[in-house]
């Protein structure tokens, strides 16, 4: 809680024994509801067993009761084994007498008492809301810190002292202990990003329990909690929209594996993780694996509106009339095809509205019905019910027709048209009157080249235009595992039936949940797989990167609009990204979106902060930068280098004395991209085997070397930040990117350099840091 919102009553500090009085009345609860807890899980293991050794009962298609029910026992299990660390962490005492605990999961006796709230319920709202102005019934907010099952320590909050002492509460002492915020806070950081349920911060709550509809943006500098108010809000709205949401899912996206593997325990410790599909900008068109890295200026272009017009011009480009009649033989009777029935078929295609590969039945079956009139002139008959099945076989079955019908309106895929698009010229100068011809000449490349992650949007642009091409293979796979879903569902509804629902919700819950391809698939699962799924709600981390493009392919991802979209205008590296909300969102929703802001930094420490925000101040920048929850133990410190850092001994010896200084907690060197692999050799060659690692696969070492894009979102106890100019010219947006890095550690910065400094970056007079 911070402490100009909830000001903690300030008594005595209890006596020791009084303490350990107070410790042992939380024990006794803590290890009954563990017993609990141990219980419940001891049941569901053996309900998995029994379950997995059990026969089949009826086998309607593939699928058996056993495959619902185990995927049921298995998440049970999955969540009651995910709560152990820090299961319950929190106590209210409440004027009606109610001593109330908050915790990951709720649990309650055999006889329904309530032992433990989740911390996403409603009752467990004011452990976070609840201010001594404003305490809304509680007397005591009581914060309980334990290390594997042992209450290690307790943090009292008095917000309504009166109302305290008349209701003397059991375990009436109030005890002050380190504060549970600050204690995490300064604790070094794992290589995993851990969840934060015991000590939001009331303005954090709020955007976390704010309601799910419409589009909430949620802008805060660097360290203010986004990524971890993300995850919880997602946690929380899984929890309080189950009904519907859980069955269409969360879409969360982040800017890269690393960042999304940083992240990827905190949803399975908060208890929900089956409904969310976590993926990265790049992975967002099924089947295209994005590996080509592009100039900036190529990035920008294929990021802008345009594109859109392009494509959609493209598209149209590929549906083409013919001048002069053409020659057709069909089984030895010639006829021709006239330019006014590919016009008339056109129009008639078009008219119908449906994508591209969908209207070509529109178009196909009209010149069929002018053909098949030819066919039969041509050979004297008539066109009746006995005679046009045969004609129109002939018609189908002749090469020259299906020839000519491919080049009027062939059917195509996403693939095949920007391939197209992008190494034939002259496509492009059809499709792109608009761009200039160096503008083209930027997007020119290979049939062959490989996908980038600006292609993403693209790629999706072009299906949501072209539809289904019914004869490819990726569709008839599709279009089967359709069928394969339905028939599922219908199943999963059977499963409901036979077995009653009284733990596992409604039917159509069920069905959802566990009808899927392969074998009862989760909504992740399901949605994983299906380009067209419409998302419940999408998160975007680091949204600030994301191009216009891409902010149309995530709309089509969600079509209630309901998104959280989590950022910072002045962390924004991308050269397609966004500067500004309401550039990105306008075209979308209007003005219909709301913004909440984050303002303290609870990750970097004050003197490293004060810093990051001069350099922000240097460059004209009108940003408020936030401010720092703490202050370090550790004022930043310089080391200057004769020449290029990248590979100098000094940078070595830095990096060996910042490891030994750690005492244990992270290291990232932050590189310029020129110099990074020149640094991660002469860190390596200075440190033991295995210690060091680069960009792709950067945690879970004590020490990684890492350029600011690889850094960014993550954070490390210490950083050393190499050649700050040079990052700075890197790129258009180069002061952002020294932003990031600057921001990143937790404890110390140590920056080597050779250049001048940027400007606002320099060591300044020494001042007193935190002694303890
Ligand atoms: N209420 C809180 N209690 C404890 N720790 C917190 C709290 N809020 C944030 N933190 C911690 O602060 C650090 C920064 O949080 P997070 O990464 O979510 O910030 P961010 O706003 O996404 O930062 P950036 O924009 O720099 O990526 C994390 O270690 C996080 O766990």
């Amino acid at each position: 809680m911070s402490e100009d919102q909830n000001p903690p009553a300030a008594p005595a500090a209890p006596a020791p024994e009084v303490v350990e009085a107070e410790l042992a009345i939380e024990q006794r609860h803590v290890t009954r509801l563990y017993e609990l807890r141990d219980r419940l899980l001891t049941d569901a293991r053996a309900a998995l067993a029994r379950t997995a050794s059990s026969g089949t009962v009826g086998t309607p298609g593939a699928r058996t009761e056993r495959d619902a029910f185990m995927r049921l026992y298995g998440e049970r299990v999955r969540t009651l084994e995910n709560v152990e660390a820090r299961m319950c962490f929190g106590r209210l005492d409440v004027d009606t007498g109610e001593r109330r605990y908050v915790g990951r999961i709720g649990l309650s006796d055999e006889e329904r008492h309530e032992l433990l709230v989740d911390w996403r319920a409603p009752a467990a709202e004011p452990f976070y809301q609840a201010t001594a102005a404003r305490p809304g019934g509680v007397l005591r907010r009581r914060q309980i810190s334990t290390t594997r099952r042992r209450v290690t320590d307790i943090q009292d909050e008095v917000l309504d002292l009166a109302g305290f002492e008349a209701a003397g509460v059991d375990g009436g002492h109030v005890v002050v202990g380190e504060g549970a915020l600050f204690a995490s806070l300064d604790a070094a950081r794992g290589s995993r990003m851990r969840d934060i349920v015991a000590t939001i911060q009331s303005d954090q709550d709020a955007v976390i329990r704010a309601p799910l509809a419409g589009v909430l943006v949620v802008q805060g500098g660097p360290g203010t909690g986004k990524t971890a108010v993300a995850l919880h809000r997602t946690a929380f709205l899984l929890y309080a929209n189950r009904e519907r949401i859980a069955r269409s899912g969360v879409l969360l996206v982040g800017p890269n594996r690393v960042f999304l593997r940083y992240i990827d325990q905190v949803l399975p410790a908060l208890g929900e993780a089956d409904a969310v599909v976590m993926a990265t900008p790049g992975e967002l068109y099924q089947g295209v694996v994005a590996t080509a890295v592009e100039t900036a200026d190529v990035v920008t272009l294929k990021g802008e509106l345009r594109m859109a017009r392009v494509i959609a011009e493209a598209v149209k480009r590929r549906q083409r009339l013919i001048n002069s009649g053409r020659p057709l033989d069909v089984e030895g009777t010639v006829i021709r095809l006239q330019p006014r029935y590919v016009r008339e078929a056109r129009e008639a295609a078009r008219r119908s509205r449906a994508p591209h590969n969908v209207a070509r039945r529109t178009f196909v079956s009209v010149v069929m019905r002018h053909l098949v009139r030819a066919l039969a002139a041509a050979r004297g008959t008539d066109v009746d019910d006995d005679t046009r099945p045969g004609l129109l076989a002939e018609l189908y079955a002749a090469r020259d027709v299906r020839r000519e019908l491919n080049l009027c309106w062939p059917p195509i895929s996403p693939e095949r048209l920007l391939r197209d698009l992008f190494a034939v010229p002259e496509r492009l100068a059809e499709a792109a009157p608009r761009l200039g011809r160096d503008e083209r000449a930027r997007l020119r490349r290979d049939r062959g080249a490989p996908w980038s992650a600006a292609d993403v949007p693209l790629l999706d642009e072009a299906a949501e235009l072209l539809g289904a091409d019914e004869t490819s293979d990726a569709t008839v796979t599709a279009a089967r595992a359709e069928a394969e879903r339905r028939a599922e569902v219908e199943y999963a509804r059977q499963v409901q039936d036979t077995f009653g629902g009284a733990d596992f919700g409604t039917a159509e819950q069920l069905a959802s949940r566990y009808a899927g391809g392969g074998s009862f698939a989760t909504v992740a699962e399901q949605a994983e797989t299906d380009r067209a799924w419409a998302f419940g709600h999408v998160v975007v981390d680091e949204a600030q990167e994301l191009s216009p493009m891409m902010w149309r392919l995530l709309m089509r991802r969600c079509p209630s609009r309901s998104f959280t979209v989590v950022g910072d205008v002045a962390q924004t590296g991308s050269a397609a990204g966004t500067t500004a909300w309401s550039d990105v969102l306008a075209p979308h929703v209007g003005d219909r979106w709301r913004q909440a802001e984050l303002t303290v930094n609870y990750r970097t420490p004050e003197q490293v902060m004060d810093l990051a925000a001069a350099v922000l101040r240097a460059a004209g920048s009108s940003v408020q930068a936030p401010t720092s929850a703490r202050v370090g133990r550790h004022e930043p410190v310089f080391t200057r280098t004769a020449d290029d850092p990248c590979g100098a001994a000094a940078l070595a010896d830095v990096v060996t004395r910042e490891r030994q200084d750690s005492g244990g907690g992270t290291v990232a060197v932050i590189t310029p991209a020129a110099g990074h692999d020149t640094a991660v050799a002469t860190v390596r060659a200075a440190l033991p085997e295995g210690i060091v690692t680069a960009d792709s696969d950067a945690l879970g070492s004590p020490v990684s070397v890492l350029t600011v894009a690889a850094a960014k979102g993550l954070e490390f106890d210490t950083v050393v930040l190499v050649e700050p100019a040079a990052i700075v010219a890197e790129s258009p947006r180069g002061v952002n990117d020294l932003y990031v890095a600057l921001t990143r550690p937790t404890q110390r910065l140590h920056v080597v350099h050779s250049a001048v400094l940027p400007a606002g970056l320099s060591p300044r007079p020494s001042r007193p840091a935190r002694s303890d």
